[in-house]
Order: structure tokens, then C-alpha cells, then sequence
């Protein structure tokens, strides 16, 4: 069993960190070839046991533009929904809504972008466009008492505009935060920042979100995921996306890779004496056993450093 080394003060960080799985959501979406809808099931109860807090099944978008989660309603019909564990589903219009509260879904999440040429690559509208059709989301939703999470993409740069500002990502951030978004999950969809720009966009967000409703959602490109999103944690940020094994990517982000893998996630936070409730040692194995479905070989330093000991 690894046994992070504790450090001693790091300054102003949470006593506590809760982690949105997104492994079976965005680690799989990507992938080439279909994956069973049985393994998908699997890897959720796996990480239910491991005792990730949330975990995002699927998402009910159009098949014809991410065939991989075409198995949404057997997916979420078919996992065990272990007590206290939320399992919330990407819908990115009324369609996806009402299948997705069909299938039983307690929690969705809407996506838009503070890029206008991702925005229109990845949904197909401008974002004006998408706050409209989130907005009819946010009103079912409310209608039927549905939390809804909000995701902002290439927060930190995207990969058809290149740099995006703080402000832009302030104003989509405050926007679906006053539109009602619970949380505001901020993505570096293709994995490009820095700590220095994590820094300037949260100090941006901060001003017209409560940090308290802001998540970091990191891809790990440039290998910058873990110290980008240590940044936040000291910024005050207390929810975190990442995904088993690093598994990631958006099929609509040309570049994007895998995103921050939760088991380096959950080691670093261990060494901080940060609580997560997640079983280090059960998270492996969840990492293991889709790593070896897939045929591929983890992302995740951890779990290469635990196969070595
Ligand atoms: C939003 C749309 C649907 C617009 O797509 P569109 O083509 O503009 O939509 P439409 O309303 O014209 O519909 C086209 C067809 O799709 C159907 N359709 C329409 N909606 C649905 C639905 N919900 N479920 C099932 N089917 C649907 C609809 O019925 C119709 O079928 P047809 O008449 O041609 O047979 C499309 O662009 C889409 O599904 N995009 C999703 C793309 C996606 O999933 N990207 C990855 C997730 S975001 C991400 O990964 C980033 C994130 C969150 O992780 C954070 C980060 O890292 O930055």
C-alpha cells in the first residue's frame, strides 16, 4: 500500500477536498472503439466502492456527435447507487434533460465555453446561443428540484482562439452561476496553463462567483495538471474534477488529452493531510481494471510507481 510522506504547513489550504470523478464521463467519451456498456457499469461500482463522492456516469448528447455515450440510459440504469454517492450526467439541451431524468438521473450538469469557436464546435451554437438552451435546462431542472452543475471550458486557453481572458471566463462564470448552476466546474479543456494563469483567471472568477461554488477541472497535456490545480487549493477552491487512470479528452478540443489522473490527485491530497474519503488502494484497481480493458497504460504516476513496488 503507498504511503504518501506528509508535508508539514503549505498555507492557507481546505481541511477537505471533494473530488468529481469524471473517468466514466470524459476519460471515456473519447476512446475509439466502443466500450462495453458492462464495463462502463463495472468501472462506476468500482469507484463507488473506492468512495468517490461523485462520480459522473455519461451524458445524454446526440449519439451521432459522441457515439461513446450512446449506452446513457443503460449505463445509469445499470449501476448501483450506492447511498451518499452522486452520479450526475452531462445534458447539453431539454432532449438530454428529460432522457436523462427518464433514466433516473438526481443531478445534471450543463456545459458552455468562454470561447465562441469552441463553443460552436463542441454544441454547435454561439454562446449567447447556449445560455438560451441552458437556460431551458436550468428552468426543468428547477421545476423538477434537479441540481445542475455548469461547466465553463478552455478557461485557460482553447485550441482554435489560443488565449482566452480571465474577464471572458468571469463574465460565462458568473452567468450560469446567477442563471442558478450550483457549481461552476472551470475546465482547461486541452491542458495548456500554467499555476501563474490558473492564478489570474481564478482571481478573476473570484470576484464574481463565491469560491465556495468553484470547481478546477484540469487536463494534464503539458503536465501541469497536479501544480495547476494545487494553485487553486490555495486560492481557497475545495472541489476537484479528475479521472481515474488520467483517462480523458474532448473529441471537439482538438489536442485535448487525459485529464488529471485521480490517483495523483488523491496521493498529493493524502500527503496534505487533506481528506478526500477515497481508498487509495481500491482507486488502483479501478484504475487497473480499465486500463487493462483498454489495452493502454495508465497516465497516472501513482499507479506507475505502485506497479513498481
Ligand atoms: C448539443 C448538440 C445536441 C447540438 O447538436 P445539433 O446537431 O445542433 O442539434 P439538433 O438539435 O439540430 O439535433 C440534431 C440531431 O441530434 C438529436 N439530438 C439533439 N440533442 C440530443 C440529445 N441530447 N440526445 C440525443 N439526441 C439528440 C436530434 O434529435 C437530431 O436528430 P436527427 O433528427 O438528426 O435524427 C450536439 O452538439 C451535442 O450533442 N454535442 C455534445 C458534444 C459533447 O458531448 N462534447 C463533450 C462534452 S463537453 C467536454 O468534454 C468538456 C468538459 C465538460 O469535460 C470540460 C472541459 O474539459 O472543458
Amino acid at each position: 500500500m503507498l504511503c504518501p510522506v506528509s508535508t508539514s504547513s503549505m498555507g492557507m489550504l481546505p481541511k477537505q477536498v471533494k473530488i468529481v470523478e469524471v473517468g466514466p464521463r470524459d476519460g471515456l467519451q473519447n476512446e475509439k472503439n466502443v466500450v462495453p456498456t458492462s464495463v462502463k457499469i463495472k468501472l462506476i461500482d468500482m469507484l463507488s466502492e473506492a468512495g468517490l463522492p461523485v462520480i459522473e456516469a455519461t451524458s445524454f448528447v446526440s449519439p451521432k456527435w459522441v457515439p461513446q455515450m450512446a449506452d446513457h440510459t443503460e449505463v445509469l440504469k445499470g449501476i448501483q447507487k450506492f447511498p451518499g454517492i452522486n452520479y450526475p450526467v452531462l445534458t447539453p439541451n431539454l432532449k438530454g434533460f428529460e432522457a436523462a431524468v427518464a433514466a433516473g438521473a438526481k443531478e445534471v450538469s450543463v456545459f458552455g465555453a468562454a470561447s465562441e469557436l469552441f463553443s460552436k464546435k463542441n454544441i454547435n451554437c454561439s454562446i449567447e446561443e447556449s445560455f438560451q438552451r441552458m437556460g431551458g435546462v436550468l428552468e426543468a431542472a428547477r421545476a423538477a428540484g434537479i441540481p445542475v452543475r455548469g461547466y465553463v471550458s478552455c478557461v485557460l486557453g482553447c485550441p482554435y482562439e489560443g488565449k482566452i481572458s480571465p474577464a471572458k471566463v468571469a463574465e460565462v462564470s458568473k452567468k450560469l452561476y446567477s442563471m442558478g448552476c450550483y457549481e461552476i466546474s472551470l475546465g482547461d479543456t486541452i491542458g495548456v496553463g500554467t499555476p501563474g494563469l490558473m492564478k489570474d483567471m481564478l482571481s478573476a472568477v473570484m470576484h464574481e462567483v463565491p469560491v465556495a461554488a468553484l470547481a478546477v477541472h484540469c487536463h494534464d497535456t503539458y503536465g501541469q495538471a497536479l501544480a495547476n490545480t494545487l494553485m487553486a487549493l490555495q486560492m481557497g477552491v475545495s472541489v476537484v474534477d479528475a479521472s481515474v487512470a488520467g483517462l480523458g479528452g474532448c473529441p471537439y478540443a482538438q489536442g485535448a488529452s487525459g485529464n488529471l489522473a485521480t490517483e495523483d490527485l488523491v496521493y498529493m491530497l493524502s500527503g496534505l493531510g487533506i481528506h478526500t474519503g477515497v481508498n487509495l488502494q481500491k482507486l488502483l484497481e479501478a484504475g487497473d481494471f480499465i486500463c487493462q480493458v483498454l489495452n493502454r497504460k495508465t497516465s497516472s504516476k501513482v499507479a506507475q510507481a505502485s506497479c513498481r513496488l
